[in-house]
């Protein structure tokens, strides 16, 4: 048999030896981050962003992480987030978006490129300035709604704050975009919240986790996800009711009343033959999701900073006071000149931007300036990093709304604030987003 001499094996191990530290001393700052890291999770687990956090802070512009055959490009470039999000090489979303239309079917938020086109023309008719005006009725009832409520439990110890924000939300925006008023209970609007958080968390497990092995969705994700189809075909059956008792009134000659018309992006809906009912629940319940976490999140951490700094609520305050009075509601022609309300909403999503982090799935090698990423990869742009990078705003962790100033303006890098994302695949509300939370 063949023998190693003592010489030759002391020689093998010296040599993997020296290999070793010229290894561990090469990569010295990635294996001392990967350390912290591990060691950080398991401190506290669930901490997925701050350690995202860490490794950019090690690599600001990109970096590169390969799982299994995956290979996931992170950025936290404003240049690079130009050329990513207005190339047509990078409109599709990556796996973790997609699985949501395992629960729900395809809906614009995932669709994969063309059918995503086809959505996007169509239920962008129903968010131009012109339609979105014609809304503003609701969203301020709502928000009158959501003030008297909250007098009404200003007493109580304990207020459920986020819960009367989603329910008034939801209603707005079941009023506003599908035309349908129903009443929505604080449950009801967890359960959405729940079948994004579960498919998110899934999808978080899928870069270590082959989906195979994956275990079944929890219970409360199933009676969630029932309830919110029960909810939607709920919606689709009134809408349609109303609007053949407003053809009707049209037969019969009666004057246009505004509900007759293509009002509301249900209808829009409604009538394509491409949609069918499954298609028109799965984008009703996608629009419930999207459209509730996001506002009522961002309206919390504008309360929560309002009440860390007081000096700002009182400005806040006095600013109402003087344009509109103690007692009088707030309209729509007086909101454009309350825009210091404005502008602690767009500084709050500076700090919270309700999507910290998006994704994107490319088609094609994509030049983002000096390099290429690969076709076939999956590029995460790091928004809240950006929004907080010193290189790109002074003292970054400060709350000062006044950043937002007209004459500011051109002093904000640009692509460093972009909390509705950029290019044809940005957010399809962002039109009425700001006055909306303000209200
Ligand atoms: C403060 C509130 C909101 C913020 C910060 C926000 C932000 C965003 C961002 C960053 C995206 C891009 C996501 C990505 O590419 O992964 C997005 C997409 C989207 N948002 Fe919003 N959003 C908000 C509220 C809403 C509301 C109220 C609705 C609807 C009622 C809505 C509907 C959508 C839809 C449908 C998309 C997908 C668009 C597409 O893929 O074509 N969002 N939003």
């Amino acid at each position: 048999m063949y023998q190693l001499s003592t010489t030759t094996m002391f020689l093998y191990i010296v040599i993997a030896f020296v290999i070793s530290i010229w290894y561990v001393i090469r990569h010295w700052n990635l294996l001392k981050l990967i350390v912290k890291c591990i060691y950080a999770y398991i401190r506290c687990p669930g901490r997925g962003l701050e350690l995202l956090g860490m490794f950019q802070d090690a690599f600001p512009d990109i970096f590169r992480v390969r799982f299994s055959i995956k290979t996931v490009y992170v950025l936290a470039k404003p240049e690079y987030y130009e050329k990513v999000l207005s190339s047509p090489l990078a409109v599709d979303k990556p796996e973790v978006y997609t699985l949501l239309d395992q629960f729900l079917g395809p809906n614009i938020f995932t669709a994969a490129e063309n059918l995503w086109r086809q959505q996007r023309r169509l239920l962008n008719l129903s968010f131009s300035q012109k339609r979105i005006d014609s809304h503003s009725e609701i969203f301020l009832e709502e928000a009158d709604n959501l003030a008297k409520e909250l007098v009404t439990h200003a007493s109580q110890k304990n207020l459920d704050l986020e819960g009367l924000m989603r329910v008034c939300f939801a209603q707005a925006t079941a009023r506003a975009l599908f035309g349908v008023k129903f009443k929505v209970t604080v449950e009801d609007s967890r359960k959405m919240d729940r079948i994004f958080i579960e498919t998110a968390r899934r999808g978080v497990h899928l870069f270590y986790v082959p989906s195979i092995l994956m275990p079944p969705m929890p219970k409360a994700f199933n009676k969630s996800l029932s309830d919110a189809i029960i909810a939607s075909k709920s919606i689709i059956f009134e809408r349609r009711k109303q609007l053949v008792r407003n053809k009707t009134l049209l037969q019969d000659d009666k004057p246009q009343t505004e509900r007759a018309q293509k009002s509301h992006m249900l209808d829009y809906i409604l009538e394509c033959p491409e949609f069918t009912d499954e298609r028109a629940m799965s984008e009703i319940i996608l629009f419930l999701i999207a459209g509730n976490e996001t506002s009522s999140a961002t309206l919390m951490y504008a309360c929560l900073l309002l009440a860390m700094h007081p000096d700002i609520q009182e400005k806040l305050y006095h600013d109402v006071v003087s344009i509109c009075g103690l007692d009088d509601p707030i309209t729509l022609e007086k909101l454009p000149k309350i825009d210091y309300a404005e502008r602690i909403i767009k500084e709050t999503l500076r700090l919270f931007p309700s999507a910290p982090i998006i994704g994107r799935y490319t088609q094609g090698d994509l030049d983002i300036g000096g390099r290429v990423i690969p076709k076939h990869s999956t590029v995460y742009l790091h928004i809240v990093y950006t929004h907080r990078d010193p290189r790109f705003w002074q003292e970054p962790l400060t709350f000062d709304p006044d950043r937002f100033l007209q004459e500011n303006a051109s002093k904000i890098y640009p692509f460093s604030y972009i909390p509705f994302s950029y290019g044809s695949r940005n957010c399809i509300a962002k039109v009425i987003l700001t006055s909306e939370v303000s209200l």
